[in-house]
């Protein structure tokens, strides 16, 4: 089946157990925290369900599936996927980060390496397909939670001795399946998403930190998982002030495993440090959430660089020459990104049969998307001078006669009525400017890991061999 909104938003009365502002929600899907990031997500699956001539499949079975369940078994479905994901991040301009395709992507990446799990264990490959096959039919939404909390970062989980279980930890196993206990850092999307996909992704020692290397899945819901959010932007942000805060604010939680019981059948990697690092560095997990984040990337550039031009004609100053070099800028941030996602889908590696995207590629745009963000901010807020500041407090300004009638005589623009230009200048500053911005900032340089991660995994990468090949060439003249 292809899920609806109203599905999904029926679903998501689950009763799980958020935690926010010293409050535990009972009703999370209506909760001012919460509730227009949910209806936002929502929306995608309604638009979806809509365009599904080209965001779904049908399986050899005749089913109707979502497009980011499908294997790339043909050089025009990994296209097909990237194409969707990239029309999904249009209806949210980029600034969903975790939009449902994201770690169902992961997922598929798992499962055309699914030889490698069967070489590690037949009954865990097995609870992995399955898994597969069941969050695909219902078209749930998916979170991860990879990173473990920082604590002392001198020193692995089984270090930590103050307390082995700061981290997310084996307790004990049965017969049933494993007992967990402890924290992952974060996951985005907590408060959105059906079930969260833990695995392990900074150093384990071999014979110290056994009991954390561990991969598996549960719904949100699940007796003892504790959701402890971050402050919500959205919480009394009004759309009109905050137009990204208010829809956008994809939440970012740390998950608290106090005693969960996870079943045989939802456990993919259990207490084995080699098999996690296979999972993200040796299949295509990671290049095919790349995809995904590829997209949204180059459409969230192009917003922006629409929106400084935008601001830049209402001020008066686009026609400047070091304006439109600064506003030329922005675009070429764009189509550098949106040349690279074009390259990643048309140029594919094949493993085993399957289309997967070029991982130098992907690795490359990690490390640029994370150099080019802090400039693409700057070259705004440089642009946009005090103008956003010089902005009523609130919309409740707006409905204030006498407030009102100094706003129109004040917030002057050529091309632009007082108001038009009060609500564009509140929008450059949720963009760049407000603590919603603030974590887009930190998502964008962090969420692929940090730079010294990214640039490390893209010298394992980089084909020096053929660099050299290039020296040795002139050398020999
Ligand atoms: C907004 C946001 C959303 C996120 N969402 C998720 C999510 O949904 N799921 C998930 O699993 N994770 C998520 N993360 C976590 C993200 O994956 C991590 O932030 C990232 O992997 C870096 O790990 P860290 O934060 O522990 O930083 P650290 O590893 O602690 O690094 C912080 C800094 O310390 C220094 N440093 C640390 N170790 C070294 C070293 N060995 N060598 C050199 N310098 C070092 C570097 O300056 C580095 O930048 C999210 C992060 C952010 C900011």
């Amino acid at each position: 089946m292809i899920r609806t909104g109203e599905r999904y938003l029926d679903d998501l009365r689950d009763g799980r157990t958020i935690f926010i502002n010293g409050e535990k929600v009972t009703n999370h899907v209506d909760h001012p925290a919460f509730r227009n990031a949910i209806r936002s997500v929502a929306k995608l699956y309604d638009y979806k369900v809509e365009h599904a001539e080209e965001m779904a499949f049908r399986t050899e079975a005749g089913e109707q599936k979502s497009l980011y369940w499908q294997l790339p078994s043909t050089p025009e479905k990994l296209i097909a996927r990237g194409h969707m994901s990239y029309e999904w991040a249009k209806q949210t301009v980029g600034w969903l980060g975790r939009s449902p395709d994201y770690v169902a992507s992961a997922l598929v990446g798992m499962i055309t390496h699914i030889d490698l799990f069967e070489s590690y264990s037949q009954e865990r490959a097995d609870a992995l397909r399955n898994y597969f096959a069941y969050v695909s039919e219902k078209d749930l939404y998916l979170t991860y939670a990879l990173i473990n909390p920082q604590g002392d970062r001198s020193k692995t989980p089984g270090e930590h001795t103050k307390n082995i279980y700061h981290t997310l930890g084996v307790v004990e196993k049965n017969a049933k399946g494993i007992i967990v206990r402890g924290a992952k850092m974060l996951s985005t999307g907590a408060a959105l998403a059906d079930e969260v996909l833990v695995g392990s992704y900074k150093p384990l020692q071999q014979g110290v930190d056994e009991r954390y290397a561990l991969s598996f899945a549960m719904p949100l819901s699940t007796k003892g998982i504790k959701i402890i959010s971050r402050r919500s932007y959205e919480l009394g942000a009004n759309s009109k002030d905050y137009p990204l805060s208010s829809q956008f604010d994809e939440n970012d939680s740390m998950l608290y495993f106090d005693d969960v019981l996870v079943p045989w059948e939802r456990v993919f990697i259990f207490e084995d440090i080699e098999m996690c690092f296979k999972q993200m560095e040796s299949t295509a997990t990671e290049v095919m959430m790349d995809v995904q984040s590829l997209a949204r990337y180059a459409v969230k550039l192009h917003f922006l660089a629409g929106l400084a031009q935008v601001m830049t004609e209402t001020n008066g100053v686009c026609q400047y020459p070091a304006v439109k070099e600064s506003l030329a800028q922005l675009a070429c941030y764009a189509m550098n990104i949106e040349g690279l996602f074009n390259s990643v889908l048309h140029c594919p590696k094949v493993y085993n049969g399957w289309y997967i995207p070029d991982k130098t590629q992907l690795c490359t745009y990690r490390v640029i998307s994370q150099s080019i963000y802090p400039k693409v901010l700057e070259t705004i807020r440089k642009l946009a001078g005090g103008g956003i500041l010089m902005l009523p407090s609130s919309e409740a300004d707006l409905e204030n006669d006498e407030i009102l009638s100094i706003i129109e005589k004040t917030q002057y623009s050529s091309v632009a009525s007082p108001v038009e230009r009060v609500r564009l200048m509140k929008l450059v500053w949720d963009a760049v400017g407000s603590e919603f911005a603030s974590r887009h900032h930190q998502y964008e340089l962090f969420y692929a890991g940090a730079s010294y991660q990214t640039l490390g995994q893209l010298y394992k990468q980089y084909d020096w061999g053929s660099s050299k090949e290039l020296v040795d060439k002139i050398k020999g003249f």
